[in-house]
């Protein structure tokens, strides 16, 4: 115990239609802490990652951030409690230089507010939390180049920088090392090792080195269930964690 609580998820329950998605599934993300969810295809890590985000409602279940009842709030309510999350499929404007996305992501929780980037370049405080964002993501070197020209590595890192934009203190990230090479692999680690410092981090992963690398905290999910959840080397030689999942990585 001692770290700090920023996420608290109790019996949170998903259904559509007949199929239940995410089932009674408690959860909490602590500051400093990396706490990965793996499992197979279809256990419902995704759909757990849109009911913390509020891009799903429970069907059951509460949800707490920052010890806020956010229970059914918006994602935008969400987000101003202080979350933030990557997505798999991409946020990035590709037209736009990278400073140019981070600043309209740090100017408006909802990156998609175009409209108001004018007025937000006036304010120095959105310029000053853009900034802190390209040099936690690591591509201040990069902030003139367009987004499209941007290696598939960078632009995870440039994903991960649009959500740092709103300074949250939970950070939900969707399989950031997708796609990449080993060496992008192991920069896009050391990047997550520096920022589970200040921050809560729920990692969706498939990648079990990185996984097993980075994480504090491991919960295996399973048709929607909690099968296992703890530090990863008891979870590691769990011979029904290995029989349901582990074991199908080699
Ligand atoms: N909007 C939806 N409507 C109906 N069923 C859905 C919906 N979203 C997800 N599901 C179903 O819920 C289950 C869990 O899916 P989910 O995408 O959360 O799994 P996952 O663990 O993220 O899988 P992957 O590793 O492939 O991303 C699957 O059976 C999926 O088909």
């Amino acid at each position: 115990m001692g770290a700090e609580t920023l996420l608290q998820a109790h019996g949170l329950t998903r259904r559509f239609g007949g199929l239940v998605a995410v089932d009674d599934v408690s959860l909490t993300l602590r500051r400093g802490q990396v706490h990965a969810v793996i499992g197979p295809n279809g256990a419902g890590k995704s759909t757990l990652t849109n009911l913390l985000s509020g891009d799903l409602t429970p069907t059951r279940g509460t949800l707490h951030v920052l010890g806020h009842d956010v229970t059914g709030a918006s994602p935008e309510a969400i987000a101003r409690r202080g979350l933030a999350r990557s997505y798999q499929r991409t946020n990035i404007f590709a037209p736009l230089t990278v400073w140019d996305n981070v600043r309209l992501a740090a100017q408006a929780r909802t990156p998609r507010a175009w409209a108001w980037w004018r007025r937000a370049d006036q304010q120095a405080d959105v310029r000053a939390r853009a900034e802190r964002a390209l040099t936690l993501a690591r591509l201040t070197a990069r902030r003139e180049r367009p987004a499209a020209v941007l290696s598939h590595g960078e632009q995870r890192q440039l994903e991960i920088a649009l959500a740092l934009a709103t300074e949250p203190q939970v950070l939900l990230l969707d399989e950031p090392l997708a796609g990449m090479g080993t060496a992008e692999a192991e920069r896009m680690v050391a990047l997550l090792a520096e920022l589970k410092r200040d921050h809560a981090v729920m990692l969706v992963e498939h990648d079990m080195d990185a996984v097993f690398a980075l994480a504090d905290v491991l919960t295996v999910m399973v048709n929607g269930r909690v099968v296992a959840s703890g530090h990863p080397a008891e979870i590691r030689s769990d011979a029904a964690v290995q029989a349901a999942y582990l074991g199908e990585e080699g």
